[in-house]
Order: C-alpha cells, then sequence, then structure tokens
C-alpha cells in the first residue's frame, strides 16, 4: 500500500521522456500543481494518445456537439479524458519546454537537476535505462511501463479547492480507482 504524500511542487523540475498519451497526461497535471516540466521527446505519440483523439472526434461528430471536449465532459468521462493537453500544445503555450529529440547525454543534466522524473516512452529500454540513471542517484522515478521500477505512482485526482483527494489502489485496479474518483468527484461538488 502506497503512503499518500501531498507534495508541493512549484517551481519544481520536472522531467518526462516521451510525448504520448501517457507523457500528455501526467504533464497536463504536473504543469497545472506549478511543476516546471521539460519534456524530451523526438514526436508526439502515435499510440492510446492517437485512439483517443479519433475516439473524441468520431464521438463529438455522432451527437453533433460543439467540440469534443464538451461531447465528452457531457457523457460524464474522467478529467484525463476530457482534459488531457497534447504535449505540442502545453509548448506552444509556454506551459512547458519540449526538447525534441530522443532521449541522450546531453540530456544528463537536466535529469540530475529534476525532483521528479517520468520515463513514458515506447521503447521498453529507454524506460529502463531511465530508471536506472535516477535510481543511482536518488531522483525518484515513474517508469510508464513497469511499475516494479516505479518510486511513485500517479493517482486518479479530484479536486475544488481547497480540497485535493489522490486515489491509488497500488496499481493493482486502475478501472477501480477511476470509478472510485468519478463517485468522489460527484460527492464533492456536494459538500463543498
Ligand atoms: C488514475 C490514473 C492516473 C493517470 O494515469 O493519469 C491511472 N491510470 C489512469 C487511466 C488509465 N490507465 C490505463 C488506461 C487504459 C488506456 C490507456 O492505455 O491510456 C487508462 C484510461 C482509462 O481507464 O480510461 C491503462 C494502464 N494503467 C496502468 C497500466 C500498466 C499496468 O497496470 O501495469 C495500464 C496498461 C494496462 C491495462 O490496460 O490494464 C498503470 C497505472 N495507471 C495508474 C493510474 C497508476 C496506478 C493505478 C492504480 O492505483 O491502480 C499506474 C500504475 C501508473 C503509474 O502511476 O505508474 C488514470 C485515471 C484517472 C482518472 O480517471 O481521473
Ligand atoms: N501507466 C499507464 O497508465 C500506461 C498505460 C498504457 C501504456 N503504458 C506504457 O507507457 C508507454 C507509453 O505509452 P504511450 O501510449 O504514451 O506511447 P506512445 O507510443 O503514444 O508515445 C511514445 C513516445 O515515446 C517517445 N520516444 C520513443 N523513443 C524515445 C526515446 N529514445 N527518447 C525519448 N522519447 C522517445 C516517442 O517520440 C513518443 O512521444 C507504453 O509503451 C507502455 O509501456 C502505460
Amino acid at each position: 500500500m502506497n503512503f499518500p504524500l501531498f507534495i508541493d511542487l512549484k517551481d519544481k523540475k520536472v522531467l518526462i521522456v516521451g510525448a504520448g498519451a501517457i507523457a500528455a497526461r501526467r504533464a497536463t497535471v504536473l504543469v497545472e500543481f506549478g511543476a516546471k516540466v521539460t519534456v524530451v521527446a523526438p514526436e508526439e505519440g502515435r499510440g492510446a494518445w492517437t485512439n483517443h483523439v479519433a475516439e473524441l472526434k468520431s464521438s463529438a461528430a455522432a451527437r453533433g456537439a460543439v467540440s469534443a471536449q464538451s461531447a465528452k465532459i457531457a457523457e460524464g468521462k474522467s478529467p484525463w479524458e476530457c482534459q488531457t493537453i497534447q504535449v505540442r500544445e502545453l509548448a506552444q503555450t509556454g506551459r512547458l519546454v519540449w526538447k525534441q529529440h530522443a532521449f541522450c547525454e546531453q540530456d544528463l543534466e537536466e535529469l540530475e537537476q529534476s525532483f521528479l522524473v517520468i520515463a513514458a516512452t515506447s521503447d521498453p529500454a529507454v524506460n529502463d535505462y531511465i530508471a536506472r540513471l535516477c535510481h543511482e542517484r536518488h531522483i525518484p522515478v515513474n517508469h510508464a511501463g513497469d511499475q516494479g521500477q516505479c518510486d511513485f505512482q500517479f493517482p486518479a485526482i479530484v479536486r475544488k479547492n481547497p480540497v485535493v483527494i489522490g486515489v491509488n489502489a497500488g496499481g493493482k485496479d486502475h478501472g477501480l480507482v477511476k470509478r472510485v474518483a468519478a463517485g468522489l468527484r460527484e460527492w464533492l461538488e456536494g459538500v463543498l
């Protein structure tokens, strides 16, 4: 069972390696909490994010909705599904710095200055390598493809100022986490 530590991320450097769906989901949340995020990746991902965007578009078109986002919100989808912002847009609007190349030696300094690191590339060997670099330097790392190499996990976040709730199931059931968070969001609306 993981301990829910509530960390002040304001102006702390976070390095995310990879720019796919997972990286975008994490970057969106971290930026919102004030972290100074740098992404290192040659291009945006073509994995889950591409499917997600295609699904958003077809669902919006089917409903004749004004925007894909509003269609999803109307369907009661979770915030990550509605609100995740792509890495390119976060970079273009100055909310993070995107170093557009594959992770290499010149990024070591960035890694060493980071408070947290997220290894979320589609290449397991690169993720393993980043996790190892972090473990050797005692920098907390989240490895998107292997929970055994993670020092911390991402919770589902429920928040209404000033309350923040993080939901986690020890990495055993993200579907359960999503359902619990959805229930808590509804409940929090009623009590605050
Ligand atoms: C809470 C949330 C936060 C977030 O990620 O932003 C979260 N996952 C969310 C969504 C989500 N995750 C996945 C999909 C399917 C589509 C997709 O691929 O994107 C979706 C989307 C959906 O379900 O709609 C697939 C998935 N997830 C993990 C694996 C690997 C594995 O299980 O090993 C796989 C692939 C294997 C599989 O498909 O089973 C692992 C993790 N997911 C975690 C958190 C961590 C601990 C969770 C726990 O405590 O159990 C951990 C360990 C990551 C970590 O932190 O290291 C967020 C809901 C936010 C919300 O609703 O507000
Ligand atoms: N934890 C979770 O919730 C979860 C869910 C699904 C998948 N995963 C894992 O997360 C990984 C990423 O998933 P995704 O859907 O975001 O992938 P994706 O394919 O959409 O994106 C991969 C990203 O990695 C980048 N990349 C590849 N090689 C790189 C390198 N050498 N240096 C820097 N960047 C590099 C690509 O440019 C791209 O931006 C998957 O491979 C899988 O292991 C985790």
